[in-house]
């Protein structure tokens, strides 16, 4: 359903539709949204955002970072962009990019059974313009350990070049920390 959804947000970002076919998809998203409704859970129990098997964690904001390999200290992977991210001029927006960076420098940093750690700091470098509907390349490093402190980088790459890269610090929550 997810990746129909992303199907549907990406299709109707590109179009300009006459007001007669605005108005007919309309009512068939409210139908939709009401075939759901009644399913409505605690956030603490939807499927969305806690799902790591399903793509995107299940979440339907995220873009979808394919990972292709990965270890305990270093992930390789891919994502495109879709119409859904347009900025302007074929790039992607520049607030999806360090949303890109925290799920997936998020990802690392919480991979093999390290506790649960939330994002003290996320700095992005823009270095040139991420294209949209091309297939990029991230690349993330747990670089160390200091106590709670979890230092990690990242950048995207459209081919050979940078177009983005990333500092975060994680920090690991202390037990029974919310
Ligand atoms: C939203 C959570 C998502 C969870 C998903 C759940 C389930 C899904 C299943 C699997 C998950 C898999 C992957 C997850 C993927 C993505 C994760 C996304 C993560 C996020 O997107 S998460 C949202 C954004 N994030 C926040 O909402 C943080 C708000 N904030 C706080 O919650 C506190 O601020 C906290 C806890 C960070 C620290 O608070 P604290 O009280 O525990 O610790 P304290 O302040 O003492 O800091 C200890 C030492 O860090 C230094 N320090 C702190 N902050 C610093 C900074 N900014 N710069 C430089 N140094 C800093 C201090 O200076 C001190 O250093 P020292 O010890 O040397 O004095």
């Amino acid at each position: 359903m997810l990746d129909a959804l992303r199907v549907l947000r990406d299709t109707a970002s590109g179009v300009d539709l006459p007001a007669d076919v605005a108005r007919n998809a309309s009512l068939d998203i409210e139908r939709l949204s009401g075939l759901l409704k009644p399913y409505l859970v605690a956030d603490t129990l939807q499927a969305a955002g806690r799902t790591p098997g399903i793509g995107g964690r299940a979440h339907a904001l995220l873009p979808m970072v394919h990972v292709d390999e990965a270890d305990d200290n270093r992930l390789v992977g891919h994502v495109t962009f879709g119409r859904y991210y347009l900025g302007g001029f074929g790039a992607a927006h520049g607030g999806a990019i360090p949303l890109m960076f925290d799920e997936i420098m998020g990802r690392l940093s919480n991979a093999v059974g390290r506790p649960m750690a939330r994002t003290a700091y996320l700095n992005v470098n823009f270095r040139a313009i991420t294209p949209i509907d091309v297939r990029l390349r991230v690349e993330v490093r747990h670089d160390r350990e200091e106590g709670r402190k979890r230092f990690l980088t990242a950048a995207l790459y459209d081919g050979e070049t940078v177009t983005a890269d990333a500092t975060a610090l994680f920090i690991t929550l202390k037990p029974g920390q919310r």
